[in-house]
């Protein structure tokens, strides 16, 4: 099945004035880059508009800065990584601002097949919140717009969406293109048992898409930073461990939808607790392995336990599909990745068609060395998340049709 939006394999850009949203949201420590996949990721459609000469303008989040420019979420460092990988130079427009002197007139002198990036969208305030002043700003740089995201696709901001409120020429890139195809064949009529993990730190924004995957799935396996709102809505204590108190009421539903619809809720039943956060994350840590139902009230839970690890993995290893987003525990700290290691063998080993989603979920599955042994790494957490709920996704749904 096409995708039936335009890719940039239907247009020659030569001479245009091209934004390109990437997703060059990559984990970063003191300053320095230290995974690249999605940079790789980008490689390919930046290549092919370089080769058809047209003026290649990159735009990009990274991370949540919260009051706008901080020098700890400047794109800089992404520059050079980039013009190392293209073997010619990146300009880095570096304007809080983003659309400021520098990028206007960046884009101005630029010579066709050059490469510009902008400082971090979200320096904006406007941004997150798709407000039309930046989309048009974002706009007045550009003849032709290529969405490449697919990591932040399932966001309608101003760079995602609301720029092609005012530039009309809009396609999609490659990693889009390949994204959709993979996940599509993955999920959509998927090999049965159909099982999503789901782990991580976003636990707001994850623990909306469980409603839909209920509705998919027959095993959802829920671990890391997620499971602690579920087992405080068991009525457990589970002390300094991540947890979203508006979301009690609707763990509860999940429970009840679970069992009304069938699907097997695996939660863990045992967690590794740490009394306080390592800083830096992988700082050595003293542990307790305890029950769920035993978490002291002055410990966070970090790792799955031992218990969790062996019924997760048999329930990976039952399964015929296997979707995974959000490590099972701080896998950063060599002591609390054991967890998020199980999962991952028991998905390697498995014949099973699996998909990893999710910046930290692929760093953790590539940093185990078992990369290869996956069908598809996907560079959208939340966004294939949400693909695989079935909702059409705003940075697609925007773009023109084929
Ligand atoms: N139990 C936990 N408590 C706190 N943080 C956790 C826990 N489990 C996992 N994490 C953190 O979750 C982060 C990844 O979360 P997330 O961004 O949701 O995943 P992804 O990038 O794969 O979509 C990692 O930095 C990891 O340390
Ligand atoms: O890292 C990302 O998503 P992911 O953690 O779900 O993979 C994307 O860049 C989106 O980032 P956001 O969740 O801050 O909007």
């Amino acid at each position: 099945m096409g995708l039936g939006k335009k890719t940039i394999d239907d247009e020659n850009y030569a001479g245009k004035r091209v934004l390109v949203r990437c997703d060059f949201n990559v984990p970063m420590k003191d300053g320095v880059i230290t995974n690249d996949n999605r940079i790789n990721a980008a490689l390919p459609t930046i290549k092919k508009l370089i080769a058809d000469g047209a003026k290649v303008i990159l735009c990009s989040h990274l991370g949540k800065p919260k009051n706008g420019p901080e020098a700890k979420f400047s794109l800089a460092p992404v520059a050079v990584r980039l013009s190392e990988k293209l073997g010619q130079p990146v300009t880095f427009a570096d304007d809080d601002n983003v659309v400021g002197d520098n990028a206007k007139a960046a884009v101005a002198t630029m010579g066709n097949g050059e490469v510009v990036l902008l400082q971090n969208t979200r320096f904006r305030k406007e941004e997150t919140k798709n407000e039309p002043a930046f989309s048009e700003e974002l706009a007045s740089l550009a003849d032709a717009y290529v969405d490449d995201a697919f990591g932040s696709c399932h966001r309608a901001h101003c760079s995602t969406a609301g720029v092609t409120d005012y530039v009309k020429d809009t396609a999609v890139g490659y990693l889009m293109e390949k994204e959709i195809k993979y996940l599509g064949n993955a999920v959509n009529d998927p090999e049965r048992p159909f099982t999503a993990i789901l782990g991580g730190a976003k636990v707001a924004d994850k623990l909306n898409v469980i409603s839909n995957l209920l509705e998919k799935v027959d095993t959802l396996i829920i671990g890391g930073g997620m499971a602690y709102t579920f087992l405080k809505a068991q009525g457990y204590e589970i002390g300094k461990s991540l947890c979203d108190d508006s979301k009690l009421d609707y763990c509860k539903d999940m429970m009840a939808k679970a069992k009304e619809k069938g699907v097997k809720l695996l939660l863990p039943v045992d967690a590794a607790c740490i009394k306080d956060f390592p800083d830096p994350i992988d700082a050595p840590v003293d542990t307790v392995i305890v029950p769920v139902t035993a978490i002291p009230a002055d410990k966070e839970g970090c790792d799955i336990g031992p218990e969790s690890m062996k019924l997760f993995a048999d329930a990976v290893k039952a399964s015929k599909t296997v979707v995974w987003n959000g490590p099972m525990g701080v896998f950063e700290n060599p002591t609390l990745a054991a967890g998020t290691l199980a999962v991952a063998k028991a998905m390697a080993e498995s014949d099973a068609t699996t998909v990893i989603g999710g910046g930290d979920s692929a760093a953790a599955v590539q940093q185990m060395g078992l990369g290869d042994k996956m069908t598809h790494i996907s560079t959208g957490g939340g966004a294939s998340l949400e693909y695989l709920e079935g909702k059409e996704l705003p940075g697609i749904a925007v773009i023109q049709k084929a």
